[in-house]
């Protein structure tokens, strides 16, 4: 007689796994089991990862594994792309950013963003920082918008450089100080979390350098994500790294974790420069 077959014979599907770290306290965003297709394509794959509060976040790759496309998955601004879809769950503060009736205007810019070539709107150095605050109604006064606008640039660590020229373009500006204008611009409607996307690609080692002591100066006021292909820039700036390869997060721990003691093979061969 065969005996009787266990309950449980077919082995639980493996959970995928979630990169986080014991020690990081709550998390600033949690995704889980994020998988984004452009059409058919499969982009992203089966990513769950806790971003945390008080530190940067970098994410390392080869080209192509999909490090852009979980990046605008966490402010929805994979939304303005036609064929992209987003599956999983991504919350902010154990809030599902994805569900319905959220105000997405609200939600970037809670958690804004800062592209590969810098942006600046072709208007005044001013109207740059002042546009975003008056539009969420951030301001009641004229006093209180200058104060704004001030402490922004000051935090950019561009406040010296333009203090005397509000009035000109922003489109002036050098590329490294355009930069820095839309880390001020995102920083002065009151953000807390900075995703940043290749920032420094279009910049000169000299506008670069000054971006990454900026990053260091905001860490701990925002939570901050950085793609880059610079690992010597991933090692600078961060303090935790998720290794992506073919859409999923291959490793993910601290940043001196993962330059110098890697568990996978595959992070080995990326930061030695085997592969990328
Ligand atoms: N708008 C789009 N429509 C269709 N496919 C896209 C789109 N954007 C990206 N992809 C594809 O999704 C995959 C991931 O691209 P993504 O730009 O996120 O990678 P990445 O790691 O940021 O690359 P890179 O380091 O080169 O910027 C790639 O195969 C890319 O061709």
């Amino acid at each position: 007689m065969n005996a009787p077959l266990p309950l449980n014979d077919a082995p639980a599907e493996a959970a995928a796994q979630i990169s986080t770290l014991p020690d990081d306290g709550p998390a600033k965003i949690s995704a889980r089991n994020v998988s984004v297709f452009y059409g058919a394509k499969r982009a992203i794959d089966d990513v769950s990862i806790d971003v945390p509060n008080d530190y940067v976040t970098a994410f390392i790759g080869p080209s192509g594994c999909g490090k852009s496309t979980f990046l605008r998955s966490l402010n929805r601004m994979n939304d303005t792309i036609a064929n992209a879809r987003v599956e999983g769950e991504i919350l902010i503060d154990g809030q599902d950013i994805y569900r319905s009736g959220m105000d997405v205007v609200q939600l970037r810019a809670r958690v804004g963003m800062v592209f590969q070539k810098p942006n600046p709107f072709p208007k005044s150095i001013y109207e740059n920082i002042a546009y975003g605050p008056r539009i969420h109604g951030l301001t009641t006064s004229k006093n209180e918008l200058d104060g704004i606008v001030e402490t922004s640039l000051q935090r950019a660590g561009l406040w010296d450089e333009v203090k005397d020229r509000l009035t000109d373009s922003g489109t002036a500006l050098s590329g490294g100080q355009q930069q820095r204008l839309c880390i001020a611009r995102a920083i002065a409607v009151d953000p807390e979390v900075i995703l940043m996307d290749e920032p420094c690609s279009a910049l000169d080692p000299i506008a670069t350098a000054r971006i990454e002591e900026l990053i260091d100066e905001l860490r701990g006021r925002y939570a901050i994500v950085i793609v880059t292909h610079s690992m010597q820039q991933a090692a600078r700036v961060s303090q935790r790294t998720a290794f992506f390869h073919m859409g999923k997060i291959v490793e993910y721990g601290t940043t001196s974790d993962i330059f110098t003691n890697p568990r996978e093979e595959r992070t080995k061969d990326y930061i030695t420069g085997r592969y990328g």
